[in-house]
């Protein structure tokens, strides 16, 4: 197991962030973190990194405290809302990250060419940052996060404020590296994100609501049903067929009956978590 993740609980003062959370991902895997805003994903992943210590609960990475500088060797993060830095060009960006990284200099050379050529970025190698598209940005931040040869990457919103080509892109580069074997978790706010990269996902409100693969969530997601109440014009969404009957039974005028989206049941599910969980 490369993540284990025991019952941890984080808090900022009042606001409980983490309640009890427990997730593992193993070798290979790309989980995703399912969330709306301020659900607690970052605080999650945070304290994965070693960069927050949870109140209760243990994590371990590769076996040790995420803390412990051997785990950091092996992991590459993207925190939320960074970006490279613009008055710098995209090979010195990647380069002096290894720097910092404590990656050998003999190798280091070779490993930035390598992450260039792997993220199609040769022809902005020489161009300063602040030059680059949102698109480019991001990989060239995901570079800088791989420039240490990581066996698990960490995204916190990897694909957040990319137009929908660039969010592809990412999503093509996170699936190539997956095919090489390394492991990720990624936090997304995004439902179509989460079905196209992960083999596990983790609904999370402050707590895990469901947990599994990508086509049991759709599963557990598929039983809904949409009612257009043409006499009212209101929309209303129930869950079995049960539910459905009931609330037919109580429709005077003409109505209609619809499966809605994955996306739409999302949406329906965060605004109401109590009625599934
Ligand atoms: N440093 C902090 N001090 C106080 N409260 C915080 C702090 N960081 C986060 N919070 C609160 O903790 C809760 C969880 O926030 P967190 O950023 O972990 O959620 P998130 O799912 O990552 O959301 P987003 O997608 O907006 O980043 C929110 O209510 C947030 O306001």
């Amino acid at each position: 197991m490369i993540i284990d993740v025991r019952n941890i609980w984080k808090s900022y003062g009042k606001i409980i962030a983490n309640e009890n959370i427990s997730l593992f991902v193993n070798e290979g895997e790309i989980i995703a973190l399912l969330g709306p805003n301020g659900a607690g994903k970052t605080t999650l992943v945070k304290q994965i990194y070693g960069e927050l210590i949870p109140d209760k609960g243990e994590i371990r990475v590769f076996g040790k405290k995420p803390t412990d500088r051997s785990v950091k060797r092996l992991m590459g993060v993207i925190p939320q809302e960074t970006e490279p830095f613009e008055d710098l060009t995209v090979w010195d960006n990647i380069y002096y990250f290894g720097r910092l990284k404590g990656v050998d200099k003999k190798i280091l050379k070779e490993n930035v060419e390598e992450l260039i050529q792997k993220l199609d970025l040769s022809s902005k190698r020489n161009t300063l940052v602040r030059d680059l598209s949102g698109g480019l940005k991001r990989r060239t931040l995901i570079a800088m996060a791989l420039v240490n040869k990581p066996k698990l990457i960490v995204l916190d919103e990897p694909t957040t404020g990319l137009d929908p080509e660039a969010r592809r892109e990412v999503w093509n580069i996170l699936l190539s590296l997956k095919k090489e074997g390394k492991s990720m978790l990624l936090t997304t706010h995004y439902l179509d994100e989460a079905e196209r990269l992960a083999d596990r996902i983790y609904l999370i409100n402050r707590k895990v609501i469901l947990e599994g693969t990508t086509s049991q969530i759709k599963e557990k997601f598929s039983d809904w049903y949409e009612i257009i109440d043409y006499t009212t014009g209101k929309v209303l969404k129930v869950k079995g067929e049960e539910e459905l009957k009931k609330l037919i039974m109580t429709l005077k005028g003409k109505f209609e009956v619809r499966l809605p989206t994955l996306e739409e049941i999302y949406l329906e599910v965060m605004k109401d978590v109590e009625r599934i969980s």
